[in-house]
């Protein structure tokens, strides 16, 4: 008995030992079950979204949706909207979007700007950049919360391919002045042009080019690409992935910087050469993505042309430059 009276204390303490480590087990397992089921409620409640199943068998089959370098191509049904908003509205983004309107191209602006509030990235902020030589012609459109507008001067030129091309030193400029610090995405943006239907945060990425509706039925060679040897802009007959039209190309602020400040530089460099690209900045775009693979291609749906009937494989038309007649609005032919 000496012996279980000098045990006890010791048997209590062991069990008093085990009863508050089972406690503790018991509840921080129960608190741990109670918080999983509190977000489980939240999700249900609050962010549940429904969606038709992603399928890996079942899509369009009669346009290819993605490069050889497995960038995505978008097309109309290669992309759920709803749930694509989803992801990127949260990150609240404001996207810069650059239109030149220099000489008579003011004229463009108001429907421009009119059709991109109905469509171009709704719900998101955006921040347009309108350059001009006539601040005072630039129309009054109203705009949605969240959006805004800043009126940039700049020169006039007496030639349309000075205008066209300088815009690859004025976004670099721009950039480097306010963009960066006021933007994460930006496109640039023909003015002679409207929108017609959604173009939205699937056209976001980090490089972003577009496909010209012209030349995608076409073979490599006959693309109109810079040929001469002695321009910057040069490619060889047997070389290119797409004809990328000039109207529009995008992505991350620093990753379109360096794009403008390339191009822009090989511009000067030629025109130290007297020499012209084909198609000026056009055609430096096509050099510097052909080295440099654009992360998402949007399909010819992003860069239509009014004058061009719909073929079947464009399901919708989301922009589309106008018809104009060059001789007139043009300061030169
Ligand atoms: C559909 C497409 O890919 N279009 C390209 C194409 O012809 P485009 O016929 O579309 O060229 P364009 O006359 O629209 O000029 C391009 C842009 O420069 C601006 N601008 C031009 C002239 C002028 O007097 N005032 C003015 O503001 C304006 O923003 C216009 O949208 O080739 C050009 C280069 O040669 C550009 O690469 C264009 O983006
Ligand atoms: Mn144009």
């Amino acid at each position: 008995m000496r012996f279980s009276s000098n045990v006890k204390p010791y048997v209590l303490l062991l069990i008093a030992g085990i009863f508050s480590l089972l406690g503790y087990v018991y509840f921080s397992f129960f608190s741990e079950r109670l918080n999983r089921q509190i977000t489980i409620d939240e999700d249900q409640k609050g962010s549940r979204l429904l969606y038709k199943q992603p399928s890996i068998l079942d899509g369009r089959t009669d346009v290819v949706s993605v490069t050889p370098w497995l960038a995505p191509i978008v097309w109309e049904g290669t992309f759920d909207p709803v749930l694509i908003d989803n992801i990127y509205k949260p990150m609240n983004l404001t996207i810069a979007t650059t239109v030149f309107a220099v000489g008579k191209y003011v004229r463009f602006l108001q429907d421009f700007l009119e059709t991109a509030e109905k469509h171009f990235m709704v719900g998101f902020n955006v921040h347009y950049y309108v350059f001009t030589d006539r601040p005072h012609d630039v129309p009054s459109v109203n705009l949605a919360q969240g959006r805004h507008l800043s009126v940039i001067q700049v020169p006039g030129s007496n030639r349309w391919q000075e205008i066209s091309a300088r815009r690859m030193e004025i976004i670099q400029t721009t950039i480097e002045r306010q963009i960066r610090r006021e933007a994460d995405y930006i496109f640039c943006l023909d003015v002679d042009s409207k929108f017609h239907a959604r173009w939205g945060s699937e056209s976001l990425g980090r490089l972003v080019a577009v496909i010209h509706p012209g030349y995608y039925e076409e073979t490599r060679d006959s693309f109109p690409y810079e040929r001469r040897p002695a321009s910057t802009a040069y490619i060889r007959m047997d070389e290119g992935d797409y004809y990328y039209g000039g109207a529009m190309f995008g992505g991350f602020v620093e990753d379109v910087y360096t794009l403008t400040k390339v191009c822009r530089k090989r511009f000067e460099e030629d025109a130290g050469n007297s020499i012209e690209a084909a198609w000026q900045e056009e055609s430096h775009l096509n050099r510097y993505l052909l080295d440099n693979k654009p992360s998402k291609v949007l399909s010819p749906e992003y860069l239509w042309q009014d004058l061009k009937a719909k073929t079947k494989e464009v399901k919708v038309i989301r922009f589309s430059g106008v018809i104009k007649n060059y001789a007139e609005v043009r300061p030169n032919v």
